[in-house]
């Protein structure tokens, strides 16, 4: 899908170097990425697949090398920027960084000169649902929006079928859409851009990752991640402080992770104040000789208080299902905070020692906020590559980072599956250093 039909006006000329700057040649430089660039994905070559977490494609682990586009402006541009109408959508649940985002897709539009950008409220609800007009959007109107959580757009799970949201692209006459979401919003922004392909539909759908919960695969992280984990360690220290200060604390917190235990892990690496980590990819049973009980019971004997972490897809299997699901489809989770609060509180009780447990669950504390200064400049970067990737004539690509560089990589390839902490790799093992934590099992 590139047909270049103009030349990018992308670059203020304030920013033509004067040759000065380097060796090039000022009839050489123009400071846009060429089309050929390309990313490597991985950078460690793994000499077995017994390497503590090696990503293998061959048995023999043999070097693979796999290039990924290189985002960025490109010189030849697919349409004509006054004709452009943009719309921005935000899918899911709320994630530090959305404003961001959302400012930056404005910012770098108008910079190419386009005109028409409208806001789609509420997710893609608002493609459907009477009543939810389109907002316009502008440089003055989203200036500030950076300055506070949530969504400017608002947010919503569930929503019409794709070929309704389909039918109101195509009534609205939108050519890039931008859809900012987790999986869902993934696999919903891909089957957008199938069906207008097969409309024969020029239009260019371009996803941005957002998710707290890093579950998005090849990336190195999804934009919101860093600031929840830094709010998340934020309950960790309460947790930490109220435990210290008790007769025999317990202080347990339990942290969002829809099916992955990154923000768990990774805030209780960061604070280095928990000494139980619990998370889905590793099962463990709380009961028994190697019991989680057991160990705390242990830990309150030596050092007299202690601090879980538990992610809140943990020990699933430990709790009833009701086999609901949220309006996209999502598994509603059992609530393994409270029932480890009320099993420890029991624990304790039947051996006749006194416990005092504090249970903290910041729930949506920690993705109401706004993005942290490494987001902030995520998004930055990533809102802006998705707009050089419509106006270089993509569609059905998300804008990212893989192995430090900003990438553009097929939808397709990142809704295989929920990426999960890999329990044989390096991070997972500092982590157990840290906590000093035994196997549950
Ligand atoms: N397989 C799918 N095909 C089409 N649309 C989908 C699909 N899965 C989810 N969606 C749509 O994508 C939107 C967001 O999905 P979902 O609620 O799962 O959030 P998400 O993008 O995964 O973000 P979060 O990380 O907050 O959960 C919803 O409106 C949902 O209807
Ligand atoms: O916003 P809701 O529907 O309450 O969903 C909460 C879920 O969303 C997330 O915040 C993001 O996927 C998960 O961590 C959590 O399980
Ligand atoms: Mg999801």
């Amino acid at each position: 899908m590139q047909h270049f039909l103009s030349n990018a006006t992308y670059y203020h000329s304030a920013r033509t170097p004067t040759g000065d700057e380097d060796s090039t040649p000022m009839d050489m430089w123009n400071g846009y990425v060429n089309n050929d660039d390309r990313a490597l994905m991985k950078v460690i070559k793994y000499s077995s697949p017994t390497s503590a977490g090696a990503e293998c494609i061959d048995p023999d682990c043999s070097w693979v090398e796999q290039w990924v586009h290189r985002a960025g402006p490109r010189k030849d541009i697919y349409y004509e920027p006054n004709e452009v109408k943009a719309a921005i959508v935000t899918c899911g649940g709320l994630c530090p960084g959305l404003n961001d985002v959302i400012r930056q897709v404005v910012f770098t539009l108008e910079t190419y000169g386009v005109k028409n950008i409208v806001g789609i409220p509420f997710g893609f609800r608002g493609f459907f649902e009477k009543g939810l007009k389109e907002m316009p959007l502008s440089r003055n109107l989203v200036e500030n929006i950076n300055l506070a959580g949530g969504s400017f757009l608002g947010v919503s799970r569930g929503g019409p079928k794709t070929s309704e949201i389909v039918d109101s692209i195509q009534a609205r006459r939108i050519d890039m859409l931008f859809v900012l979401g987790g999986n869902g919003t993934h696999a919903g922004a891909n089957a957008i851009h199938d069906e207008c392909r097969k409309r024969k539909l020029k239009v260019s759908v371009v996803a941005v990752p957002k998710t707290i919960d890093n579950d998005i695969p090849l990336m190195d992280k999804t934009f919101g991640f860093d600031t929840a984990v830094e709010e998340a360690q934020r309950a960790i220290n309460s947790a930490y402080i109220e435990a210290r200060s008790a007769y025999h604390g317990i202080g347990l917190v339990k942290l969002m992770g829809r099916s992955s235990g990154f923000i768990a892990m990774h805030a209780s690496l960061s604070s280095g104040q928990v000494d139980v980590c619990l998370i889905p990819e590793v099962s463990f049973a709380l009961d028994g000789e190697y019991g989680v009980l057991q160990h705390l019971e242990q830990l309150i004997k030596n050092k007299g208080f202690c601090v879980v972490c538990v992610a809140e897809a943990a020990g699933q299997e430990l709790l009833q299902n009701s086999g609901a699901t949220d309006a996209s489809g999502n598994a509603i989770l059992s609530d393994i905070g409270v029932h480890m609060q009320q099993k420890i509180k029991t624990h304790f009780k039947g051996i006749g020692v006194h416990a005092d447990i504090k249970y903290i669950d910041p729930t949506y504390m920690v993705r109401a906020c706004r993005a942290n200064a490494s987001d902030a400049i995520l998004c930055t970067v990533l809102g802006q590559n998705a707009v050089h990737g419509a106006f270089a004539g993509f569609s059905g690509i998300t804008s990212c980072i893989c192995n430090t560089h900003y990438v553009y990589l097929p939808v397709t390839q990142v809704i295989t599956a929920p990426k999960r902490v890999n329990h044989k790799g390096r991070m997972w093992h500092r982590c157990l250093t840290s906590t000093g934590q035994p196997d549950f099992r």
